[in-house]
Parts: structure tokens; C-alpha cells; sequence
């Protein structure tokens, strides 16, 4: 295959880590998602691109159990999950999940280490260890000699960099991304993504992101465009 050809299909590989099909979220007699099928193997960064209102943050909200949806399944490592309780589904988001959205919402009163240990604090982890593992990460994100600060004493870059550790600390099968550097200047958008791929491929995490920004998207393996509520199909030349 022409490596210059760049695969924008749904993935339908059994081996998927997370997969929905047939996916449906009506508002009223509005369809957020109108069946959609999309699958995301392990360890690849995926990116949802499509006009506004395409259902793109839907998608990602009824894959990582935000949202129930009408209908469909949803496979988590070979697991269906979108008929658990909302007490199971939250704590698969805590344990099977990291999350980073537009604004990184850090929690101003905590400190950047405490900020990034909360997800392992909450799973049960005790403190020491917890930030631990929490500098770990931060080191690893270019923010070592940050550890103490809160996020009101961070640029926004340095700040969406903690929101990643965090999302990353616990080792999640999958990183759901919100427009993560919607917030952020063009270059400090882009080391941020970069640091965020290169961290998910550390942890051997997938990552699934939503985005506008079609430089973003290009720079991502695979592209899956949404319309109507549905992804739409098709191989694109990059
Ligand atoms: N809580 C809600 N209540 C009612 N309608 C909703 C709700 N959330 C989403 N919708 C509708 O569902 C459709 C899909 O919305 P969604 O936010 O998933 O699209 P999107 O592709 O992420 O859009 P954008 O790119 O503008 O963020 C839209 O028509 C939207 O108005």
C-alpha cells in the first residue's frame, strides 16, 4: 500500500482494545449518533474530525461510558460494557480510562504533583507511592521543578501538560481527548500534542481525540470523519 495514503476507515479488527457498533444518542427527535461503528486498536491515537454537531464529542462521551447510549454495544477488551451501572461505569473511567479536555481542569487548590496522583489516590494507591509515580510523570513531561505549583502558577501549556499526567498515571487501556489544545497557541498546541503521543505510547495506552484542527488530525495514523451521527467511510490521500 502507498504509505502516503493515509487509512481514514473505521477500524473493525476483532483485536479492537474499545470498539462501538451501531452506536445511537437521540436529544429529543435529534440523533447525536445515528448507528455509528468505530474501533480503536491497542495502542493507537486516533483522531474524530467532522463539522459541528456531527456528534463528534457524543461519540467519544458514550465510548467512555459518560453516556449510555440508546442503542448499540460497546466492547471493552472484549468486554461489553455500555449496559453496566453508572457505578460500574464510573469506575471503569477511574481505573480503564484518562481524560483531557480544552481546559485542563486541574484542580486549583492541589498542587501539580497532587493534581496528577488523584486518579492513583482514588483507585486506592497509597500517598507515597501515588506521588511517587505522580513526579514520575511530570518528569517525564518536561515539567520537573514544577511539582509543587498550582495550577493558577502554570502557563497553559505546562497546565494541559499536568492534565496529561494525569490522564496517564494509572495506565489507562485509553485516553479520550476533548479538543486538548483548543486552548493553546499553534506551536505550544503541537509540543503539547506530541508530548501527549509520546507519553500514551509509554504507557501503551490508546488515545481517541477530538478535534478541529485538521493539522492536528493529519499528524495523527488515522482520521475518522463524522457526519450526521455516523462515521463516514473512505480512504484519503494525505
Ligand atoms: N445535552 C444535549 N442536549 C441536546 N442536544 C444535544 C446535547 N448534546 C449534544 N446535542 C446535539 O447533538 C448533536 C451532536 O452534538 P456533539 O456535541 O456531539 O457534536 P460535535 O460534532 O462534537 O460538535 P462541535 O464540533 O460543535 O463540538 C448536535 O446537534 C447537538 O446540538
Amino acid at each position: 500500500m502507498n504509505p502516503l495514503r493515509r487509512n481514514t476507515a473505521p477500524a473493525q479488527s476483532g483485536h479492537a482494545v474499545l470498539s462501538g457498533r451501531g452506536l445511537v444518542k437521540r436529544y429529543g427527535t435529534q440523533h447525536a449518533l445515528a448507528g455509528a461503528d468505530i474501533g480503536i486498536q491497542q495502542g493507537e491515537a486516533v483522531a474524530i474530525v467532522g463539522p459541528s454537531g456531527s456528534g463528534k464529542t457524543t461519540l467519544l462521551h458514550v465510548l467512555a461510558g459518560i453516556l449510555k447510549p440508546d442503542a448499540g454495544e460497546i466492547f471493552l477488551a472484549g468486554q461489553r460494557i455500555d449496559q453496566f451501572s453508572e457505578k460500574r461505569r464510573s469506575e471503569l473511567r477511574r481505573s480503564e480510562f484518562g481524560f483531557v479536555f480544552q481546559q485542563g481542569m486541574l484542580v486549583a487548590e492541589l498542587t501539580a504533583e497532587e493534581n496528577v496522583a488523584l486518579p492513583l489516590l482514588l483507585g486506592g494507591t497509597a500517598r507515597k507511592q501515588a506521588l511517587s509515580a505522580a513526579r514520575e510523570w511530570l518528569t517525564r513531561l518536561g515539567l520537573r521543578g514544577r511539582e509543587g505549583s498550582r495550577p493558577g502558577e502554570l502557563s497553559g501549556g505546562q497546565a494541559q501538560r499536568v492534565a496529561i499526567a494525569r490522564a496517564l498515571t494509572h495506565q489507562p487501556k485509553v485516553i479520550f481527548a476533548d479538543e486538548p489544545t483548543g486552548a493553546l497557541d499553534t506551536r505550544t498546541g503541537k509540543e503539547t500534542m506530541d508530548a501527549l503521543l509520546v507519553a500514551a505510547s509509554d504507557a501503551g495506552s490508546s488515545v481517541l481525540i477530538v478535534t478541529h484542527d485538521r493539522e492536528l488530525a493529519d499528524s495523527l495514523p488515522r482520521t475518522v470523519i463524522m457526519r450526521d451521527g455516523r462515521i463516514a467511510t473512505g480512504v484519503a490521500v494525505a
